[in-house]
Formats: structure tokens, sequence, C-alpha cells
């Protein structure tokens, strides 16, 4: 066995030294079947790709990585991230990816403005909505601008330089950061900007208002985050406000968002005397100074302030210790943990999402963010500390694990796209390896392979251009055809990610441009639309002959139709924003059609027997053929398929998009002369409206997952307005002062419901809606809205 074992040490040996990887991987491969010690210790050194980078052997130390990714037995993610090429590792600590995503008008863009001008990225702050009209960074597009509310999310980098304590003499010194950062909207209209964002970030910072603390959207963005698992710190911001209150939000996160917090930070004065604030880990208070509050200084804890900053300092471990086992442990040994035993267990319960950091400040006020930087970088993970996944095709879709480790080969995630004067501008975020340009690489979807003849680093709206990108950041493309949620790869990988969340559209509108002349920019501005944003969806409607875009809500549909006024010069006509409701049926149903016609010459045949029936979820149609004895052909069959597909987009109740219903075709005859791909298409569309009508069809509604929240003294108030709306109300949490409720209610019955809540709670009551899921309509409502959809196909067949 030992002469074994030292063959195999040589054959290892000289197959490294050769660059033979695979020789050496397949002796390893065997090798954990040795049982003496000293080659076992020999094999590890081996597989441990530190080892082998200090050696100079990079390709074997990738390679030693890859095997660990397909064979995870073989070496775990953790003992990957620890056997980083030390200098790769140090790379990476300092790299955050963050999104910034709250409530509207809480202070995101504001905040972000701040971050810019701390980090030197801006020479000058300008305002959302400022009276100097230039508005803020990040809010680059004039539309955003003149509202004041942020419609893309925005992706900008910049470096921090974070002032640290050496560990050993306790001095100074600075650590540069890189981060990469995107400014989301807060309007649920955009949610997909939010969506697309966390899908691809490794923390986040949730602001929250020190006035209103968790606000209904605030429920809606913790669902995203937990929908990624995105670890947030929180920052309360507008501390500056009257009746500002950070106590409330911290309530808040944990009562209502259910997320243990607690606050790392109390408040120097409130409201207009808001001054700074006092570390609660250091027990030092900060204070921003300066003409934008550039000078941070540091002293002492303001003597009057030192009982409380002490209990909530106390409050602070408590919290720590119910989610980390280490300070737990402290609890145990009766002894107060270090402040550097407090700071590493928020950042492993923040990474770990089981606490959330509660930070305060004034954006507006120049007030406390750059702690709310220094946080960032503590207490939110670097790229290697965050678990990314993808499938191999070509081990059955198992899931591999990603390392953010720039020698291993090239996956990318494009993540979002935008039209630009230079082309298509794909962001994307590097997972694995290095970009780099002029480099080719394969989209896992299409299998073509691609150049990157540009790659640029993007500032807003402006761009840096730049060689290559590494492992962990991202990046923008230019000139890359690809589909949103595209994975790319090195050559042979066969990997693919999954991509974001893309929730469905439940408004749409008719519209088409004023004058005929401006119909090709009119197609060209749609078809942008279309490309750039999942949630915005166009259809033709057969019937009518009507475009018909469908998006999340009024605003995000009437942003569009702005941007193609101002955009592309199109003045559109639209019609009266409806509810996009969706068609299904409830039963079984044979049929056997024939489409016959001979009107001279070549006829048109086709006859199709089957059956249709729902699938039994309201999800994807589907087609199914079971032809035996060939009495339809391959060609004929494809042309019933794409009737199916037809019939599924216009449905024959409304007009509206088919869910959950299937076909299949399982007999039939064709006419040697008279068929035709055309003829089977139009009998099975025949053979769909006909088994449709007498499948008890049924129109669904679309029911939207609403938040509300208001004072406590409103609650009857509300539960009244939803009873009438025949709400079904999922949970309420009732705070000291206020309460949210959460109930899914269909979007018909919630037209108006604002202005309603505004009446029902003096102005104090807010709401967000977010899709949930499809849902039968009332019967009375099924009735109205299919007798209003005969009238008007009355009045089109009379034309
Ligand atoms: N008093 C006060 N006002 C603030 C503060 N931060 C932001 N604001 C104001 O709040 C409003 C909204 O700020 P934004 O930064 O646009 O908020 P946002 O969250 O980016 O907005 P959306 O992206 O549209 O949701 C603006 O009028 C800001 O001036 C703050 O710290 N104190």
């Amino acid at each position: 066995m030992r002469g074994v074992g030292l063959a195999r040490t040589a054959l290892r040996q000289t197959a490294l030294r050769n660059g033979d990887w695979t020789a050496c991987r397949r002796c390893l491969a065997t090798a954990p079947f040795l049982t003496s010690r000293p080659h076992n210790d020999r094999v590890l050194q081996q597989r441990n790709p530190q080892w082998l980078s200090r050696r100079g052997q990079a390709t074997a130390a990738a390679a030693v990585l890859e095997t660990a990714m397909h064979d995870p037995t073989s070496l775990s993610q953790d003992a990957i991230v620890e056997n980083l090429d030390p200098k790769e590792a140090a790379r990476l600590n300092k790299v955050r990816n963050i999104g910034i995503a709250a409530h509207i008008d809480s202070g995101k863009t504001t905040a972000t403005e701040r971050v810019l001008f701390y980090t030197g990225r801006i020479k000058d702050i300008h305002e959302v909505r400022g009276r100097d009209a230039v508005g803020a960074k990040m809010d680059s597009m004039d539309l955003e601008r003149e509202k004041g509310i942020t419609i893309q999310s925005a992706a900008t980098f910049c470096d921090w330089i974070k002032k640290t304590p050496d560990p050993v003499t306790g001095e100074m010194k600075d650590e540069k950061y890189h981060i990469n950062l995107i400014d989301t909207p807060g309007h649920i209209d955009f949610t997909i900007e939010v969506e697309r964002a966390l899908r691809v970030l490794d923390g986040a910072v949730m602001i929250l208002c020190a006035v209103s603390g968790v606000q209904s959207q605030t429920v809606t963005v913790d669902r995203q985050m937990r929908r990624y698992n995105i670890p947030r710190i929180s920052f309360v911001n507008k501390m500056d406000r009257a009746g500002a209150n950070p106590w409330k939000a911290v309530e808040g996160i944990n009562q209502k968002l259910k997320i243990p917090a607690a606050a790392v930070q109390v408040p120097i004065g409130a409201e207009d005397g808001f001054k700074g604030v006092v570390d609660l880990i250091r027990m030092k208070a900060i204070y921003s100074e300066g003409e934008n509050g550039e000078v941070v200084r540091e002293d002492e804890c303001p003597e009057d302030l030192r009982s409380f900053a002490q209990e909530k300092r106390r409050l602070l471990i408590e919290t720590l210790a119910d989610v980390d086992e280490e300070i737990a442990d402290t609890f145990l040994e009766e002894r107060t943990p270090s402040p550097a035993e407090i700071k590493a267990a928020v950042r492993r319960a923040t990474i770990a999402l089981k606490f959330s950091p509660v930070l305060m400040g004034s954006a507006l006020a120049d007030k406390s963010v750059q702690p709310m930087l220094d946080a960032v970088c503590d207490y939110l993970p670097n790229p290697a500390e965050v678990e990314n996944l993808a499938l191999d095709r070509k081990r059955a879709e198992a899931q591999v694990k990603l390392v953010s480790y720039n020698s291993l080969p090239f996956v990318g995630l494009a993540f979002k796209l935008e039209e630009s004067n230079f082309g298509q501008l794909t962001y994307v975020r590097v997972y694995q390896g290095q970009l780099k340009k002029g480099s080719y690489v394969v989209n896992a979807r299409t299998g073509q392979k691609v150049k990157i003849p540009r790659i640029v680093r993007m500032h807003s709206n402006e761009m840096e251009e730049v060689q290559e990108i590494g492992a962990g950041e991202i990046c923008a493309v230019f000139g890359v055809d690809c589909a949103s949620g595209d994975t790319f790869t090195e050559g042979g990988l066969g990997y693919s990610m999954t991509s974001m969340f893309v929730p469905d559209a439940v408004i749409s509108l008719s519209i088409k441009p004023k004058n005929t002349k401006d119909t090709p920019n009119f197609s060209k501005a749609i078809a942008r639309f279309q490309r750039e944003d999942p949630t915005f969806r166009v259809h033709n409607e057969v019937e009518s002959g009507e475009t018909i875009i469908s998006g999340m809500g009024e605003l995000h549909l009437s942003i569009y139709v702005e941007r193609m006024k101002r955009e592309y010069s199109v003045e559109v006509v639209t019609g009266q924003p409806q509810v996009a409701y969706r068609e299904t049926i409830q039963g079984r149903v044979n049929f056997d059609h024939t489409l016959k016609k001979q009107t001279g010459g070549a006829g048109d045949y086709a006859r199709v027997v089957g059956f249709m029936e729902p699938t039994g979820n309201l999800g994807e149609n589907q087609f199914e053929q079971a032809i035996t004895g060939g009495t339809i052909s391959e060609k004929y069959l494809l042309a019933c398929d794409k009737g199916f597909q037809a019939s599924c987009i216009t449905g024959p109740l409304l007009g509206h998009r088919v869910l959950g219903t299937y076909m299949q075709i399982n007999d039939g005859a064709t006419h040697m002369t008279d068929s035709s791909e055309l003829a089977f298409k139009n009998a099975t569309q025949q053979a769909f409206r006909k088994a449709f009508t007498a499948a008890q069809p049924q129109v669904l509604e679309p029911l939207m997952k609403t938040v509300i929240n208001a004072p406590n003294e409103f609650q009857g108030n509300i539960v009244g307005l939803l009873n009438k709306r025949n709400a079904v109300i999922n949970d309420t949490e009732i705070g000291p002062e206020d309460f949210v409720l959460t109930a899914d209610c269909s979007l018909n019955s919630m037209f108006g419901f604002s202005s309603q809540l505004r009446a029902a709670t003096q102005g104090k009551g807010e709401f967000s809606m977010e899709f949930s899921h499809y849902a039968p309509a009332p019967p009375q409502l099924q009735k109205e809205l299919v007798a209003k959809a005969d009238k008007e196909r009355a009045e089109r067949n009379k034309k």
C-alpha cells in the first residue's frame, strides 16, 4: 500500500510539474483511499488551492476549486473561500455590492447623493426637487428630476476610505472599500427594478423614515429582500424632522417585519437639534461637521446621554444573544462582550439573516451618513461570503456553487438592459472568473458565442471604460445581444443561473399613435421598452386590431406614454386603464371539428379531434398531440400548436389571456390537396373557441397583496372599507401607535381606494399593493364583463 502511495505522490508531482492537471486530478480522486497519514496530509495539501497558488500553481489551484464545485464533498465552499489566494481574498474582502431599497420618499436618492459626495464621486450635492433644478445624480432621467421620483434603478460605484483601529496597536488606519451601489425606485409600479437589483446584490441598506417607521412599502421591500436572502442594515433617515422617533422604527422592524433588530447608535439631539449619534459599540459620539457634514469628528459620549446609551447597549447585546451563540456564551460566562466581539456578532448575525443593526441619521441635513457607510463595510457580506448557485446543464441540472475567484472560468448574469446612444447596454454581475474586453463568452440560453467589445462601469448615466472586471463585481457591456436574465459563461461551462422573479402585469390599456406617420417611431419605442422592462408587455388584439400595453399600475404605463412623447416625439391616444383579467376553463370537453371550404379551385380542409381540460393550476397553457397512424402530419401538427398558442393570447370570453388550459389533439383527417398549415391552424383555433365556451369558462381577476398602515384609532374604519370590497384580511400587526394590515383584495375593487383611505384616516393612512395571484371573478362581475365584451364585438362586426 505504501509503495502505491509513493508512486501516486510521484505521479502527482510529475503531473503538477508538467501542468497536466487531468492526470493529477485522476490521481487525487482515488487518493482518499490511502490510509497512511503522511500521504493523506500530502493529498490534502495538494488539494489546498492556497498551498498550490503559493507555489505558483495557479492553474492547478483553480482546477482544485473547480473540482470542488462539482464535487462538494471534495472541498466545502467555506474551505474554498478560506483557501482563496490571499491576494484574491484581500481584494474580495474590500468589495461590497449593495442596494438601497425603501418605501417611497424615504430618502434613498438623497442618501445616495451623500454617499457619492463623501466618497468623492461627485463634487457638489444636488437635491431631489432642489431649488437649483439640477436634481440628484442618480435620478438622471428628466422625468425623474421633474417628478422627484426614481423610475429606473441606477448603478454607481465608489471607494470608501474607512478608518479602522489596528487590532494590535489600536492606531487608526485607512482601509479602502470598493462599493458598487444600486439606488432603486420606491414606487411599487417599478418593482421589477427592485427585484433585479436584489437578485444580483449581496446586501442592502433598508431606509426608514424616522417619523413614519415601517410603512406599507417597507413591508413589500422586506418581502423582496427575503426572496433573495439579502442581509440588510437599517438606516432611520429624516432624524431632523419634527416628530422623529427612531425607536418607533426599531420596534416596527422587530414587530411588523419580524426581524430581530436593535439600534447600534442613539441620537444626539432630535428634530432640528439633531447633531449626531453615539456609537453604542465603542461608546463614542460621532458628529458630521463642516459645510456639508464632510468632517467627521469623534468625541466622548455626552454625559447626559451616558445612562440611556448604556441601556440601549445592553438591549443590543441582549438581542444579539438571542441570535448569536458566541454572545449567548458571554451571558453564561457572566461577562460583557468586548467591542470587537459585539461587532463580530453583529456581522455574523446580519449575514446569517438573523438580525438587522439599526443606524440613524439625516441625509438631507448631512448628518451621520458616513457611519452608515462604515456599517456597510463592517456588517454586509463581501461577494465571497454569499452563496451563489447555478445549474449545470451538463450534469442533469445539478446545483453548483459559484466562487468569486478570478482564475475560475467566467460566469455572469445579465440582469438589466438599457438602450443607449451606443447600442444595447447590458448590466452584468460577474459571479465567477473575469470578464475581459475582446473576450468571447457563451449565452447559456441561446448557445450563441458573443464577443465583449466594450466594458464600462456605470456611474448613473455616465460610464467609465475598463479593460476587465473581476469576480464579484458589477459592470455593463456594450453590443451584446441578449435578454434580461441571461447567463453568460466561458466556453465549455454548462452553467445557467436562475433569473429574477417577474410579477404579472395587472393593468392594461389600448394605445395608438395620434398620427399614422409616427407609427415607425411608435413601434421602435414599444420594442425598446419591452426589451428593457419584463413587466411591460404588449400584444395586438386580433379582433379589434388594437395594440394593448400592460404593466404594473397606472403610473407605470403613464411613464411609458410620457417617454414616448419625450424620447420618440410620438403623441399617443390611450384607452381607459383596464384590469388585466385572465380566462380559464373548469371542465373537460371533447371536440371533433372540421374546417371545410370549397370556393372553386383549391379548397381548405382540416379535421382536428381531441379534448380540452384544465391543467390543474392557473399557470402555463399546454398543447400536446397524441396522433397515432399519421392522420395528421408533423408539419400540420406544428400549425395546430401555433393555432393553440394564438388562441391563448386572446381568450374567447373577453379577449384577455388564457391560463391553465390543456389541449390534446389525438385524431383528425387530412385532405390530399386541400389541407394546408393555415387550414390546420384555423381549424384548431375554431375548435379551441367552441370547446372553451363549452368547458365552463371562467374569468379570473388579479388579487393584490395589499398592505395598509395607519394609526390604531382608524382600524375599524379600514376594516369597514375592506369588508365592503370583499377583501380577505390575512394578518394585522398592532403596534403602540399604528398598525399594519395585510389583505388580499381584487384589483378591480381597489380603484378609488386611495381617496377613500385618505378620507377614512384623516390623510394618515397609506397602502401599497403587489400582485399576488389570479382568482375567479365573482359571477355577477363575470356576467357584466362578458356582456360588455359581447356588445363591443357586435358593434365592431357592424362596422
Ligand atoms: N427632512 C428631511 N427630508 C429628507 C431627508 N432625506 C430626504 N428628504 C426629502 O424627502 C424627499 C424624498 O427624497 P428622495 O431621496 O427622493 O426619496 P426616495 O426614497 O429616493 O424617493 P423614490 O425613489 O421616489 O421613492 C425629498 O424631498 C427629500 O428632500 C432627510 O434626512 N430629512
